[in-house]
């Protein structure tokens, strides 16, 4: 069979084509939820705009007849430096929900992050994966005894590094879904980590008796810690042998600060245009955190990436490896099939276009190769 009859043709290829086909599938509060970014979108738009302002220069008549897209992250190898970013209730996008994408990424070679508010329990999306590495994010609960045994799950489970999003201690304010009455929660979708943990239902549910309305008031009273601090992740690094990385960090200061508690990695990112409108996108904030502890950490970053020139770019500009939050979710209205149709595309524009620039890995990608002219 050539290559060339492996495409998936009657599925969309462009993102744009795909973000149509989320929205003809799914109803208008869920299509919205995944699509919109919080205020006037100012920060949506800048994520993908970002990239525009970039342009590479290849180098030509380099023997790029063997690509080896595999990257090393902490002390991991790592297929392609494309992780799935986390992305809680995928649920409201098809029934099979985390076990549609966790398999297509297991399948394809993908890293998978698993969400705090994803719709199949930690334990459950790790006995799918088979030889890639898997990472659990955590929003912090403000209840500490929750908090450990999150912690504590994923390491039985044998993630390989522990996400803690910092960017999220309210959600932001999102217009879209404000007009939509439409809260993912109430959908039920993102509820099983809390449904399958003894911890809380020992605390929270102890007879059992609470209705569903009731029990998910009781998620979102506890799902975000307003008060964590640098103090619980200092804390955190005493606990856990795993590498811990912070999601959602903008600025060079808190990089620097990140780097001397010994933090692992970092993922530079504003949640997909989602928390605070007017912030700097996560590919400009890249250079300067790079610059600040790029010798020191692991540096990834999301946010707007959709085709394989945005991904050299970013590492070009010192990423290690970026995540991939709406292309994998709107391929998933069409269930695992859709989201390895993404995942593959996107792998074969990522090869082709490091052959095109002139390398065959990423790790020759650096600012040599690329130039701001936005
Ligand atoms: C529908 C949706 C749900 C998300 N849920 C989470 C989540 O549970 N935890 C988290 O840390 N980030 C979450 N994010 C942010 C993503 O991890 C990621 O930062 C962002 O989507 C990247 O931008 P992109 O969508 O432009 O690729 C979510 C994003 C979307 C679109
Ligand atoms: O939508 C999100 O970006 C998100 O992270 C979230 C998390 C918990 C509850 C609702 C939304």
């Amino acid at each position: 069979m050539s290559s060339m009859e492996r495409f998936q043709t009657d599925l969309p290829f462009s993102f744009h084509d795909w973000e149509e086909l989320a929205q003809q599938e799914l109803d208008p509060g869920a299509f919205g939820y995944i699509q919109s970014g919080s205020g006037n979108e100012t920060t949506l738009r800048h994520n993908e705009q970002a990239f525009e302002k970039w342009s590479i220069i290849p180098r030509v008549l380099a023997d790029v007849s063997a690509q080896d897209p595999t990257v090393k992250l902490f002390s991991r190898e790592h297929q392609v430096p494309i992780l799935l970013a986390p992305v809680g209730f995928q649920g409201i996008v098809h029934p099979e929900g985390e076990r549609a994408s966790a398999s297509s990424a297991s399948e394809n070679g993908f890293p998978f992050i698993t969400s705090t508010v994803s719709s199949v329990s930690i334990e459950g999306i790790a006995k799918l994966m088979n030889d890639v590495p898997y990472y659990f994010q955590l929003y912090w609960p403000n209840d500490h005894d929750v908090a450990v045994s999150f912690i504590k799950r994923a390491e039985q489970a044998q993630y390989a590094g522990i996400v803690v999003t910092v960017d999220t201690p309210f959600l932001g304010w999102r217009e879209r879904d404000l007009s939509n009455h439409y809260f993912p929660m109430q959908t039920g979708a993102g509820i099983e980590n809390f449904v399958s943990d003894q911890v809380f239902q020992a605390k929270y549910n102890s007879d059992q008796s609470l209705t569903k309305a009731d029990f998910i008031k009781t998620i979102q009273s506890i799902l975000f810690k307003q008060n964590l601090t640098w103090r619980q992740i200092e804390w955190l690094k005493e606990q856990t042998q795993l590498p811990i990385i912070l999601k959602g960090v903008l600025h060079p200061e808190d990089a620097r600060r990140a780097a001397a508690l010994g933090v692992d990695g970092l993922i530079v990112s504003n949640h997909g245009g989602r928390q605070l409108d007017g912030v700097i996108s996560g590919l400009d904030a890249l250079p300067e955190i790079v610059t600040a502890v790029g010798n020191e950490l692991t540096i990834l970053m999301d946010g707007g990436v959709r085709r394989g020139a945005d991904i050299i770019k970013a590492l070009a500009l010192g990423a290690d490896a970026v995540l991939l939050g709406r292309p994998y979710v709107y391929g998933l209205v069409k269930g695992q099939r859709g989201v390895t149709a993404v995942l593959t595309n996107l792998k074969k524009d990522f090869v082709t276009g490091l052959a095109i620039s002139g390398v065959t890995s990423p790790s020759e990608l650096n600012s040599a190769i690329i130039k701001r002219l936005g």
